[in-house]
């Protein structure tokens, strides 16, 4: 079977610098596969060039076996896409509920968005704050909710920007298990992410970029052991 996601000798250049040079990468529905790297390596730069708000110098991003390279972000929403974003970006005076309904009625499911919502709310155990402002919750709620809005369009490829930064430890294990219960779905989700305990336990495949390149790709256990991977992470200031 293709991969849902497939990105293809993708160069991203800002002035003189190469952010992204040659990557190459895919992501299967049902996996939770694993972008990680250095500091600067690019991880977000690639997220942009997926979901459409950075244009690539070369290279092709093909989704759901369609060549989505020239379209823009709300055309590749239409066709499955949602991400989360390093940076919080929730409507901080609507309420936890209402943030999920801005997007639930942009999705599929658009007639049945409340009832779309009800069950996020409850599959992310978002009750207790679901009437509250996104303003007044936590960090580590706040990840979740961004987590939950992107949900709310009923995505077939998931990406998420260090969703687990703020969260607690307790949080976090919670959150691992709504990762792999989101690919036992059928959800293809691509994650970037500090937290390598996350990453190592969630991940199915994982991509290392680093200075803009893949270095390496493989289980958890492949990666953690491969000295490019190890002698990059020791590089960092
Ligand atoms: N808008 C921009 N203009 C110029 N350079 C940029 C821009 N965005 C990113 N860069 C550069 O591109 C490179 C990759 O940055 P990017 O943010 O994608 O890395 P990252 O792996 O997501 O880093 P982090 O883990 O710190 O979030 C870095 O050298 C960064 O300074």
């Amino acid at each position: 079977m293709p991969s849902l996601l497939e990105v293809d000798d993708i160069a991203v250049v800002f002035g003189g610098n190469r952010a992204l040079d040659g990557v190459t990468l895919t992501a299967e529905a049902g996996r939770v596969t694993g972008l990680i790297g250095p500091n600067g390596a690019g991880k977000s730069t690639l997220f942009d060039v997926v979901s459409g708000l950075r244009r690539p110098v070369t290279g092709k991003v093909v989704l759901g076996g369609r060549d989505v390279t020239r379209a823009g972000p709300a055309r590749r929403a239409r066709h499955g896409l949602a991400r989360t974003f390093q940076r919080l970006e929730l409507f901080g005076r609507l309420s936890v509920r209402d943030n999920l309904l801005v997007a639930a009625e942009l999705g599929p499911d658009r007639r049945h968005a409340h009832r779309v919502v009800a069950e996020i709310v409850e599959r992310l155990g978002l009750e207790a704050v679901a009437d509250v402002s996104a303003d007044s919750v936590s960090t580590g709620t706040a990840r979740l909710v961004e987590v939950a809005r992107a949900l709310a369009v009923r995505p077939t490829l998931l990406l998420l920007d260090e969703p687990a930064a703020g969260q607690d430890a307790a949080e976090t294990e919670r959150f691992a298990a709504l990762l792999r219960s989101l690919a036992d779905d059928g959800t293809a989700v691509l994650l970037v992410e500090h937290d390598m305990e996350l990453v190592m336990n969630v991940c199915d495949t994982v991509h290392v970029l680093d200075l803009g390149r893949v270095i390496s790709v493989g289980t958890p256990a492949e990666v953690r052991r491969d000295e490019a991977v190890l002698a990059a992470y020791l590089g960092q200031s």
